[in-house]
């Protein structure tokens, strides 16, 4: 099932968050990077797509459309981590999973399936805390459980690494792109650190502030002058030892 956007305009209320946004098929298997500076729009797209804000124009997974369709109906599809973390309630992380597991009618094994998420991203030890008692980062991890363990086909993650340190910013990443790859759905990630985008997205959606946008890979979307235009940033794109482009941002462009 492909993602299919065409003619998206964003706003709210009377603030217009982007014009029209029209994109190439993005096809299964894909992890799509959602780049961009700060209040362009990442959120509000994504919002959109998981049928949290009202947009105009098109877009559709496969044959379905997205827009305008209540997020309880979308939940067997469509998977949405919020930029915030879950709220620390004296639910158990297992409980919470469980909660996804009935949300979505799956059928089967539930405590296979949620053993099965759990052990992938590695924290089974969190299984039987409450939430109350986790850390920031330990939420976010969870958070992101409950949205694996639905096995959606569009996994919409807004910022799923901004409370994670180092290593679990690897393993999320690692772990959502063997997803999309073996089970052929579609992530789009919005993302802050360009380094950690480049190394695990097979394509960057950039979002510069004056409306316009770029997708494809990184080779495509990724110079200087995008930079400057979407970040405000002299940079340079250089490759590291490993082969893998970075790129080194210089100094913020004044005025
Ligand atoms: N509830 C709201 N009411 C009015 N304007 C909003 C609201 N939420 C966001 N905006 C505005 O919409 C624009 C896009 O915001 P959005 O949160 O989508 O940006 P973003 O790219 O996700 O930013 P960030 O990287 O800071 O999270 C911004 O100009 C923001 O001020």
């Amino acid at each position: 099932m492909s993602l299919l956007i065409r003619d998206l305009r964003l706003a709210h209320g009377k603030h217009l968050v982007m014009e029209s946004l029209s994109l190439e098929p993005i096809e299964p298997g894909a992890m799509v990077a959602v780049l961009g500076p700060n209040g362009v729009g990442k959120s509000t797209l994504i919002r959109a797509l998981a049928g949290m804000h009202k947009a105009t124009g098109e877009a559709r997974l496969g044959d379905q459309a997205l827009l305008g369709i209540a997020p309880w109906r979308q939940r067997a599809r469509v998977g949405y981590l919020p930029q915030h973390l879950p709220q620390a309630t004296s639910l158990l992380a297992y409980e919470l999973l469980q909660g996804a597991c009935r949300a979505r009618g799956a059928a089967g094994d539930t405590d296979a399936r949620i053993s099965a998420v759990l052990s992938r991203l590695g924290i089974e030890s969190l299984a039987l805390r409450r939430l109350s008692e986790l850390s920031g980062g330990q939420r976010q991890l969870v958070g992101l459980a409950q949205v694996l363990v639905s096995e959606p086909r569009l996994l919409l993650l807004d910022e799923p690494t901004s409370a994670l340190d180092l290593r679990w910013q690897l393993r999320v990443l690692q772990v959502v792109r063997e997803l999309t790859h073996e089970q052929g759905c579609i992530a789009l990630v919005a993302c802050h650190d360009l380094n950690l985008a480049l190394r695990h997205c097979d394509r960057l959606l950039l979002l510069a502030p004056d409306g316009s946008y770029r997708l494809g890979t990184a080779d495509q979307v990724l110079d200087a002058d995008w930079l400057r235009l979407a970040y405000g940033v002299e940079a340079r794109i250089e490759r590291c030892s490993a082969g893998w482009p970075l790129v080194l941002a210089d100094r913020a462009v004044t005025g």
